[in-house]
Parts: structure tokens; C-alpha cells; sequence
């Protein structure tokens, strides 16, 4: 399978701390890709260099091969939505969905139309007035209409209501499955969204912290729960990912799959095992810790 995009030991730096750092990853074409991670991650800026509107501080970062940087073979075929989108004053929909196909060599206008009828947006009023969630509206449509080869949306829920989240999705999915293309979707959303992605992207301070296809999420990571000490002796010599304890009650997410004796001994120490699920896959490799913990503590069964 052709890669569509490939980033090679990519950094880039604000003056702070590295907002990406050390990032190698490429994303297949006709895939979709959940982009993963807490607040300040470095989801925005992985997408920024992807659609050339900002540079690495070290390392490449290609686009159907190219620097996407200033390129505009390359930027042509990329479409990134993100909530920063502004429009003239006294625009309608009908002004920007008229104007959208100038910037759109594969524009569909029944997309289009479809979307703005299924999420509700209002064409007569200005966009500038238009709701939060209306905004998230007309950015989402200008996107799938586009129906550009690489799709970058950048959070694209914000405000934006369940009905239409739903609405979105349906559309995305048909659409991409009559057109496949590569789209890399970042969000908090998460168990709303998963079903969607066939591979995901989990990154945290800069770092990825995993890359996987999404239907080896299930065996990534399992969470063990129960008792304290039982928990902490099944989970000795792992690479434990995060921890939380309340009184009387511990559970650990741990990398990797439970084999079939730790089962046994999990069951038979009132401890139990299940799948990590993706939400908790995130909020694991997003823990306090920097670095996966492993406990060495006590003789393991
Ligand atoms: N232009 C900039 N100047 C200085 N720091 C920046 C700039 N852009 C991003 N950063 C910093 O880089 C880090 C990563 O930010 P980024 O916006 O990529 O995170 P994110 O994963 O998209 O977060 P969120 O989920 O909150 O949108 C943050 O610490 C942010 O403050």
C-alpha cells in the first residue's frame, strides 16, 4: 500500500518544549485515521506541516512524496479544516458553497447539499452569525464536498450537535467508501468516533505513543482491576501505562495482551482482566507519567 504521508524524524519546536518531537509515521492511502491525544499533544501542529501552512524544526515531512511546504501540487490535493476558517462579511452559505468549487477540482455539489440540509444550516443569514456548532457545520461540508485526497480535520465537532455528528459520519462513511481517499481526524470524541478510523495515531507531548490498526486496539492494552495488592503482584515486571488507585481498589492499565495464565490468576485472586478499550488506551498513554512505569516490585507467579 503507497503512503500517502510520511513524516521522518520530525521536530518542531516554539522555544518551549517541543511540540512534536522525534516524530517518524506514515498514513496509508484510503485509510481513515483517528489523530489522538490530550490537549497540547501536538495534534495541530503534526496537521499544520502535513498541509504545508507551517515547517519542521528538523526532520521531513512528505505529501504524495513531495515538501508540501509552498507546494502547490501538492497543497491542491489537501484539504485541512481546522475552527480558525473566516468569511466575508455579508457571506451567506449560498455565497461560499458558490465559491467553494473555484477551490475544488473534485467538488460535489449533492454533498453538499445533502450536508446542509441534514445539519441544518441556515442559508440566508450571514455566516459570520451563524452558532458554534453551525461554523463546525459549514466547515465539515466544505470538506467532504471537496472530496480532496487528503482530508485533514482538525477537531471538527466543536459545538456541533449529536444529530448532526451522526450526520457526518453517515455521509464521511458512504462517501469514502464510493470515493476512498485519506482522511486524518483528530478528536476527543472518542468512542463516538472510533468505529470510523481503520488506523490510529496516539500522541502524547509531542511524542507518538502508538500506531496502530484500529483492530489491533483490543490487544494493545488490557486494565486489570481489584484488589491492590493483587493488582500490583499480577502486574509486576509489565509495562504498566497508567495507574488509579481509590481505597480498597486499584485497576492498571498494562501494555501488551494478557496471556492465559495471568487469566487464571487474575480470576482466581478476585482480580479482573478485560481489553483496554481506545478511550482508555488514551487517557493511559496520556497519564502523568513521561514514560511508561514498570513495576519491579515482588515476585511474580
Ligand atoms: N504557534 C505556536 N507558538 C508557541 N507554541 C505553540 C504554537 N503552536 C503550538 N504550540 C504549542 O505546541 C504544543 C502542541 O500544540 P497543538 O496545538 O499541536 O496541540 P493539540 O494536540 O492540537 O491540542 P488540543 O487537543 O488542545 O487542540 C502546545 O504546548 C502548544 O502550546
Amino acid at each position: 500500500m503507497t503512503n500517502v504521508i510520511e513524516l521522518q524524524s520530525v521536530t518542531r519546536a516554539f522555544g518551549g518544549p517541543r511540540a512534536l518531537d522525534d516524530v517518524t509515521l506514515t498514513v496509508p492511502a484510503g485509510s481513515i485515521v483517528g489523530l489522538l491525544g490530550r490537549n497540547g499533544a501536538g495534534k495541530t501542529t503534526l496537521m499544520s506541516l502535513i498541509a504545508g501552512q507551517d515547517r519542521p524544526s528538523s526532520g521531513r515531512v512528505a505529501v504524495f512524496g513531495q515538501n508540501p511546504f509552498e507546494n502547490e501540487s501538492v497543497l491542491s490535493r489537501v484539504r485541512f479544516v481546522r475552527d480558525n476558517q473566516r468569511y466575508p462579511d455579508g457571506y451567506t452559505l449560498r455565497h461560499v458553497l458558490r465559491i467553494a468549487p473555484t477551490y475544488a477540482p473534485n467538488w460535489d455539489a449533492d454533498v453538499a447539499a445533502e450536508l446542509a440540509d441534514a445539519m441544518r444550516i441556515p442559508d440566508k443569514v450571514p455566516v459570520k452569525s451563524f452558532s458554534r456548532g453551525q461554523l463546525s457545520a459549514v466547515a465539515i461540508l466544505l470538506s467532504l464536498a471537496a472530496r480532496a485526497p487528503v482530508t485533514l480535520l482538525d477537531e471538527p465537532y466543536l459545538g456541533l450537535d449529536v444529530t448532526a455528528r451522526a450526520r457526518f459520519h453517515d455521509v464521511l462513511i458512504r462517501d469514502y467508501v464510493a470515493h476512498p481517499r485519506t482522511v486524518v481526524l483528530s478528536t476527543h470524541l472518542i468512542e463516538e468516533s472510533e468505529a470510523l478510523f481503520d488506523r490510529v495515531i496516539i500522541m502524547d507531548r509531542g511524542r507518538v505513543r502508538a500506531d496502530l490498526p484500529s483492530e489491533q486496539v483490543p490487544t494493545h492494552a488490557f486494565v486489570l482491576s481489584g484488589p491492590g495488592e493483587a493488582v500490583d503482584r499480577l502486574a509486576t515486571d509489565r509495562t504498566v501505562l497508567s495507574t488509579h488507585a481509590v481505597p480498597g481498589l486499584k485497576s492498571v492499565t498494562v501494555h501488551g495482551a494478557p496471556e492465559v495464565g495471568l487469566v487464571a490468576d487474575a480470576a482466581s485472586s478476585g482480580v479482573q482482566v478485560s481489553a483496554a478499550s481506545l478511550q482508555e488506551l488514551v487517557a493511559a498513554f496520556g497519564a502523568d507519567s513521561r514514560e511508561p512505569v514498570t513495576l519491579a516490585n515482588g515476585p511474580r507467579s
